[in-house]
C-alpha cells in the first residue's frame, strides 16, 4: 500500500528536523568534550550549578517565547547537562 502523501510530506519535514537536531547535539557534545578536557587539565570542577541555573532560566524564557513548554525544555536541557557532567567526571577520573 502506498503511503498517504500528506502524511509523507509531514514526515519528510520531521526527518529533516531530526537530522538537524542530531547535528546540533553532536556539535554541542564536541565542544563540551573540549570543556571537559580543559577542566580536567586545570583541576576545575566537573559541574557548575550556578551556570546551569542561569542557562535553564534563559532556556525557559526562550521556550515560553517560542510557545514550547518550559517544563519540557528544562527537563530536556537537564538531561543533556547530566550526560555532559558524566563525561567531565570521566575525563577527570582518567587523569
Ligand atoms: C559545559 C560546562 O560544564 C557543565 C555542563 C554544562 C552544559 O552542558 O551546559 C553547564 C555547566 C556545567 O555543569 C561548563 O561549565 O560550561
Amino acid at each position: 500500500m502506498s503511503e498517504d502523501p500528506v502524511l509523507a510530506g509531514y514526515r519528510q519535514s520531521i526527518d529533516n528536523i531530526d537530522a538537524a537536531m542530531i547535528h546540533i547535539l553532536a556539535e554541542r557534545f564536541r565542544i563540551t568534550q573540549a570543556v571537559g578536557t580543559y577542566k580536567a587539565q586545570n583541576k576545575l570542577p566537573a559541574s557548575d550549578p550556578g551556570r546551569e541555573e542561569r542557562q535553564i532560566a534563559r532556556l525557559r524564557s526562550l521556550a515560553a517565547d517560542a510557545k514550547l513548554d518550559p517544563e519540557f525544555s528544562e527537563k530536556f536541557l537537564r538531561f543533556i547537562i547530566e550526560e555532559v557532567i558524566r563525561h567531565h567526571q570521566k575525563a577527570a577520573d582518567a587523569r
